[in-house]
């Protein structure tokens, strides 16, 4: 009798049993066909990436070809005139009454350096070499990196980590093959920019620190070549030409530099983009006017433009100092001097680490992370946009300029009363990027702070010591 009532219920286990075996075979199918998918497209990536790599190999004979025939044909004085090739490929400008086959010519015996292969480099190299500048000097030190690729154009994806002027120089020779390039992979200094500046005819600065603007101009000044200088941050940008046909040059309107805490750069402040693409562009085209001779170029007057309303603005700028250190009429800078202790600031926009606490008042992320799961408070003090690209669970975004505010810093206190008890003293941890302001941090909650029992300490390397050393996962901007 029970076994006669267990026979449909057995039957249907079996049913159930075979259906989940044929749904596991599916499953199993799929993850296969998934696996043999994701096999496929990595041996494809590698197949593109070995294909791409001998391609540059390729190029790079090609180039040195090109190049030792270039020098034999210079040395003969081959190249002064433009072949029918060139014709066709400039014509659409040859046919403008600006330019025509003479200002055509004159470009292609002309010389351009552009320092820096970032955000105004890239864009200017680019037409500088589209036009056909006959010979372009790009100089940088660093390497390509992730970050930067979503404004430096000339560079692609498999570029990063190679010298940025390796890199520009690839592709710009892949663009035109009649510009003769030269890369210097190196940092512009005093000992160095004199001899590389005199080598061409008109300066491009497209660099991001004040050292090198000083450096630059005084060289400029000095070799007497014309300075087209550009800058962008967040949504605006800048242009102006110095040292050009008697106008004023960066010292005669900026004699002392500013301070260096004064200065945003674009990995603090951010940037979009298309700025420095604009701006760049621009800084291409007075240097084509400048070697075509045309009138109307952007010196003795500053271009403002801004982006968020799509604005330009012209605004004249004060005449060449006659008493400038550099250009005035009694100059006393004669040589290049160190840029860097002028400025009070490196030659680069780099990190540079700050100590304001004592190693007492630091804890590592090491230490912090053994000690998070004990009850403690933990500031992140960067900006609510940077807070939300990533966090530490469980902290509390109070920005750094709030900090000062005994109202904003008011719930803070509610919170660590309630949370602490009289008698030992509550951890309260600051954290930020990269270790520098969690230190101006724990400076000012010791003001707000006072008088509640509370041991302030910051997290040396901030959340780029996290990523690095505790959590690899972890966002790094
Ligand atoms: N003295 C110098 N000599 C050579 N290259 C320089 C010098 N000073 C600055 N540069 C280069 O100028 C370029 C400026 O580019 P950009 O302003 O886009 O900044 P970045 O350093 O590439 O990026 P980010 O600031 O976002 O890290 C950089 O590639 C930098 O290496
Ligand atoms: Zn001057």
């Amino acid at each position: 009798m029970l076994a006669m009532m267990l026979q449909p219920l057995q039957a249907l286990q079996q049913i159930a049993i075979r259906c989940i075996r044929l749904c596991c075979h599916v499953v199993e199918r799929y993850i296969c066909v998934f696996i043999i998918v994701m096999d496929v497209v990595d041996l494809l990536k590698d197949e593109i990436l070995n294909l791409r790599k001998k391609l540059m190999e390729k190029e790079a004979v090609l180039r040195q070809h090109q190049t030792q025939m270039y020098e034999k044909a210079e040395e003969k004085g081959l190249y002064k005139k433009l072949t029918n090739v060139e014709i066709d490929r400039y014509s659409r400008q040859i046919i403008m009454p600006e330019i025509g086959m003479k200002g055509q010519q004159a470009l292609k015996n002309s010389s351009v350096l552009v320092v820096g292969a970032g955000g105004l480099g890239c864009p200017s190299a680019l037409y500088l070499t589209g036009a056909g500048v006959g010979h372009i000097g790009i100089v940088d030190y660093d390497k390509v990196k992730l970050n930067n690729l979503h404004r430096q154009l000339l560079h692609p994806e498999t570029s990063t980590g190679q010298p940025k002027v390796l890199s520009a120089f690839n592709s710009l020779k892949r663009l035109n093959s009649f510009v003769h390039i030269t890369p210097y992979d190196m940092q512009l200094d005093s000992t160095n920019a004199l001899d590389a500046i005199r080598d061409y005819d008109v300066v491009v600065d497209a660099t991001d620190n004040v050292a090198t603007r000083y450096l630059l101009n005084d060289a400029c000044v000095l070799t007497d070549r014309p300075l087209v200088s550009g800058s962008a941050l967040q949504l605006e940008g800048q242009l102006t030409v110095y040292n050009y046909n008697n106008g004023p040059c960066y010292r005669c309107l900026f004699p002392v530099p500013p301070p260096p805490e004064t200065v945003t750069n674009c990995g603090d402040g951010g940037v979009l983009g298309a700025v420095p693409g604009v701006i760049g562009v621009l800084q291409a085209l007075e240097t084509l006017k400048i070697l075509l001779g045309h009138q109307g170029v952007v010196t003795k007057k500053l271009l403002l433009f801004d982006a968020s309303d799509c604005s330009f603005r012209n605004v004249r700028l004060r005449d060449r100092n006659p008493s400038c250190a550099i250009c005035g009429n009694e100059p006393s800078i004669t040589a290049l001097v160190d840029y860097e202790q002028f400025c009070g600031s490196k030659a680069n926009d780099k990190h540079n680490s700050i100590h304001l606490l004592d190693n007492v008042d630091r804890i590592s992320t090491g230490t912090y992370h053994d000690v998070r799961s004990e009850p403690h408070i933990l500031i992140d003090v960067r900006s609510p946009l940077e807070f939300e690209i990533c966090h530490l669970p469980g902290s509390l975004n109070v920005p750094l300029k709030d900090l000062a505010s005994e109202q904003l810093v008011q719930p803070l206190k509610e919170v660590i009363t309630k949370k602490g008890s009289s008698d030992k003293d509550f951890p309260v941890f600051v954290v930020c990027r990269r270790g520098n302001d969690s230190q101006k941090g724990v400076l000012a909650l010791r003001e707000t702070l006072s008088g509640l029992n509370v041991s302030v300490k910051d997290i040396i390397g901030g959340l780029h010591s996290w990523a690095k050393d505790i959590d690899p996962s972890f966002p790094v901007y």
